[in-house]
């Protein structure tokens, strides 16, 4: 079920380094939201500070809060493996387990959590691929390995896989950045179907794919090499590409920088 996310004061580091400087957003449910800015602004350690990724890093951590339909994440006491089952997470390049079956691939979160019975994975199986568009292409083909996949299905596989557990929100590190423009289309229209579902934080350096699929968009930068990213402005795409508010939200998205 779709979740809305609410992130107030973030401040995010990896050590002594402050890598992202006082965040606060919110994100709709059921709406993709776009995360854009130069290399290196930040914008990848915010979205895996969205469902506690961010802390599998040695000595990296955050401070602040990130509530999801209210509740902090990072309250006391919450188990940081479930967190990540409810937000789940694509990555830019595909990561199928390549000798696992297509089938296994997408059933294996749920696997860990305890599901055994058969019948109720197949169905899991089907209902995901076909949500993540790729069912009427491998339908005949369930029991062959993942990693035999192209790498735009491979791509939908691990949607299908993220799905799989019924998460409340999905985050995608630039997910379409190890695809070609027809998997790119593929993937972009599959967000457009997803977020009737799903609440979708998506990183892109592609201007035109955050235009194209997000309904809100959040523009970071840096001041300076070393200095922590922030939040320049978020706002709905639309305002954001014809009226920013910020001459350096303009600069960016008209190419002058960055
Ligand atoms: N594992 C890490 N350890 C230390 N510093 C890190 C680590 N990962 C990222 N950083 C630093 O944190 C800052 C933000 O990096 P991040 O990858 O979030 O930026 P980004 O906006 O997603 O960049 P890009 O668009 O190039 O992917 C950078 O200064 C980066 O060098």
């Amino acid at each position: 079920m779709a979740k809305r996310l609410d992130i107030k004061d973030l401040n995010i580091y990896y050590g002594a380094f402050h890598a992202v400087k006082d965040v606060s957003l919110e994100v709709s449910p059921r709406s993709i939201t776009a995360f854009i800015g130069p290399s290196g602004c930040g914008k990848s350690t915010v979205l895996r500070t969205l469902n506690r990724m961010h802390e599998v890093t040695p000595g990296a951590y955050a401070q602040g809060k990130v509530l999801l339909d209210g509740e902090d994440i990072y309250a006391k006491g919450i188990d940081p493996v479930s967190v990540r089952s409810t937000i789940g997470m694509v990555f830019q390049r595909p990561n199928p387990f390549p000798t696992m079956s297509i089938r296994d691939n997408v059933v294996a979160g749920l696997k860990l959590q305890g599901m055994r019975n058969k019948a109720q994975l197949d169905d899991v199986a089907e209902r995901s691929l076909k949500g993540a568009n790729l069912w009427e292409e491998v339908k005949d083909r369930l029991d062959k390995p993942g990693g035999g996949l192209s790498g735009g299905q491979q791509q939908r596989l691990c949607i299908a896989r993220a799905i799989a557990v019924s998460p409340d929100v999905l985050l995608m590190d630039e997910p379409c950045s190890a695809l070609d423009p027809i998997s790119t289309l593929a993937i972009e229209d599959l967000m457009g179907e997803l977020k009737k579902e799903y609440t979708i934080v998506i990183v892109t350096h592609n201007m035109q794919q955050a235009a194209r699929v997000s309904d809100q968009t959040a523009f970071f930068n840096l001041e300076g090499v070393g200095q922590p990213g922030q939040l320049v402005e978020i706002n709905d795409t639309e305002t954001m590409f014809s009226n920013p508010l910020k001459q350096e939200t303009e600069d960016y998205i008209s190419g002058r920088f960055g």
